[in-house]
């Protein structure tokens, strides 16, 4: 397991909204995490890439516990992160924000990689991000995250900025994502097909794995389609 969680807690203030989730992700395969609004699923995003601040319990990055270290660290051990609002810089070009990632091996090597993942960038790399639109933000937040090389992906609820006509290109670049093997842990309101690219799914229920299984048997649950899958 290139990630795995056990039995973490965390939140804000003095309430835990995780109160004890156990995960494990493999390396190239994509954990969908679904849950009603409020469950934790962002909450549970923060606690693996450093941003929450008050963490129990152990998360392990190739065996090695990380729940002690600042997010930097994380994302130099190998952990990419991209937020549910994307994080770009507004008033710099699309090659700008990503030639100031820091950290990054072969920077020209890994843009021009990048721009062909994501043509629409490319095409504007001299454009500022401000004139993106929502998609392409978040697309410009995805390849910012992508120049570390990181092995675990952590996606919050990528497709929710997306027009509808752009989301199974969005599901589909993740899956990619996954074949070369870079670890995704997904969480998204489209469980339906989120799953569908996924290898195993976890539906999180106040601040808990409420179940966990491969994604096509979470796909069949019945009790998990009406209570947690929605309509999406
Ligand atoms: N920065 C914060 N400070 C205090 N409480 C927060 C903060 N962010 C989230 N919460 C609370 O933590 C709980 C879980 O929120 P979280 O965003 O993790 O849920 P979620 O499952 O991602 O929901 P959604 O799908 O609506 O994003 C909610 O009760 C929320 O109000």
């Amino acid at each position: 397991m290139i990630l795995s969680l056990e039995a973490v807690t965390g939140g804000y203030g003095e309430i835990d909204i995780l109160n004890g989730v156990d995960l494990a992700l493999e390396a190239g395969s994509i954990l969908t995490v679904a849950g009603t609004n409020g469950a934790g699923k962002s909450t549970l995003a923060k606690a693996v890439v450093g941003l929450l601040p008050r963490v129990g319990g152990q998360i392990r990055l190739d065996g090695h516990d990380i729940a002690g270290l600042p997010a930097e660290e994380r994302a130099r051990a190998g952990i990419g992160y991209v937020p549910q609002v994307a994080n770009v810089f507004p008033s710099l070009t699309i090659e700008e924000n990503l030639a100031v990632v820091e950290g990054v091996v072969d920077r020209r090597g890994r843009i021009g990689a990048l721009y062909e993942m994501f043509p629409a960038l490319a095409e504007r790399r001299r454009f500022r991000a401000q004139s993106l639109s929502g998609g392409e933000r978040q697309q410009l937040a995805f390849a910012r995250a992508l120049m570390t090389a990181p092995r675990v992906m952590v996606l919050d609820e990528p497709t929710a900025a997306l027009a509808p006509s752009r989301v199974a290109d969005s599901f589909e670049r993740i899956a990619t994502l996954a074949r070369t093997g870079i670890a995704v842990l997904l969480i998204e309101q489209r469980a339906r097909q989120a799953l569908a690219i996924s290898h195993r799914g976890a539906i999180l229920d106040g601040g808990k794995v409420a179940l966990i299984g491969p994604a096509a048997d979470l796909l069949a649950d019945e009790t998990a389609a009406r209570l947690f899958l929605g309509a999406g």
